[in-house]
């Protein structure tokens, strides 16, 4: 079977919302919500075709579009490759020209509409910025929460509170401090053992890859709680898929003051490591916020830093 080619937009409007459509009922999953985008035409390039089919479907014209994540997916009786670009920016007003329902939504909203099973990933893309901070290690508590606080002022929303040289008590002591700090402002993420996970539902949990290597098939935690991973080679990637993690980071892209003796990995064969691999993935290791377009052409959602994220 050939795999059907797919553009799909992630549409940003003005106030960050997300637009989706619904399905037509006498369409392949119709009923279904959707983001906007149809079949690439033979010999079309991708951004070409995602153009066409916005003005077809909603009458807009795409001005800024960068690519976001691809996925690929086997449905029962057909295989797609959905090529998912975030549209920054359009001219015209968006209406459904086949008939079909629009809506904007807040990316957190996107959770309770129903989507075809491929959209899992793009989902988790929409909601995810392209920033990851890790926070550094070795800081006195009230410099970190203040750090963070910061952090937050300058629009950092995805955080992971990383702190090998604290104890297990004076963790979980700074995490609760970090989480009312973050409270709707920034999604936290922790680390520690999975126990731990139930004591914090607000907080995400990030694994180390030897919890990954030491898990399970199933994924330890609720769906409603982010789960990522930390991944260096194609072997960690395919067990962060098979436990069904939300986001990756990926590292070392480059040498890194924090771990000068690893090898790093370099552009190549990072762009290699993420063809196929079909959730968010953050680069991370020597990178800064210019690399992120460089990730983003590469197949990554962004970068994850401490370094180059941290106000200090
Ligand atoms: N546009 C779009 N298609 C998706 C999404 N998720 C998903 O699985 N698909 C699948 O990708 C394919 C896209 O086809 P489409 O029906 O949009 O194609 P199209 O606009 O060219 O329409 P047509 O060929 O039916 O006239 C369908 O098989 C659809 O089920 C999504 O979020 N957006
Ligand atoms: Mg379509």
């Amino acid at each position: 079977m050939k795999r059907i080619h797919v553009a799909a937009a992630v549409i940003r409007g003005a106030d960050e919302r997300v637009l989706i459509a619904k399905r037509p009922l006498d369409k392949y999953q119709g009923g279904l919500w959707e983001f906007p985008g149809g079949k690439v035409e033979a010999g079309e390039h991708v951004e070409v075709a995602l153009a066409r089919e916005l003005h077809e479907e909603l009458g807009i014209v795409v001005t800024a579009a960068q690519p976001l994540i691809q996925v690929r997916h086997d449905y029962p009786d057909k295989q797609v490759l959905l090529d998912v670009w975030e549209v920054q920016a359009f001219t015209g007003e968006p209406h459904g020209a086949e008939g079909q329902p629009l809506m904007w939504v807040t990316a957190d909203q996107l959770t309770n509409y129903s989507f075809p099973a491929a959209n899992q990933p793009i989902v988790a893309a929409a909601r995810l910025p392209q920033r990851y901070l890790i926070t550094p290690d070795g800081v006195a508590p009230q410099r970190l929460l203040d750090g963070l606080a910061r952090a937050l002022d300058e629009g950092i929303r995805l955080i992971q509170l990383r702190a090998p040289s604290l104890s297990a008590v004076d963790y979980r002591a700074l995490a609760e401090r970090a989480l009312g700090l973050c409270e709707g402002r920034a999604q936290l993420m922790l680390k520690g053992p999975l126990q731990w996970a139930g004591d914090y539902p607000q907080a995400g949990w990030h694994l180390t890859a030897a919890q990954l290597r030491q898990g399970g098939a199933e994924r330890p935690i609720p769906a409603e709680q982010w789960l990522a991973a930390s991944c260096h080679d194609a072997k960690e990637l395919e067990l962060a898929a098979a436990l069904g993690v939300d986001f990756i980071t990926l590292s070392p892209v480059q040498v890194t003051m924090s771990h000068p003796e690893a090898s790093p990995l370099g552009w190549a064969s990072v762009a290699d490591l993420l063809l196929g691999f079909d959730r968010p993935v953050y680069l991370l290791g020597g990178l800064a916020a210019v690399d992120i377009p460089r990730a983003r052409a590469a197949g990554a959602q962004g970068i994850a830093a401490i370094r180059a994220f941290w106000p200090d």
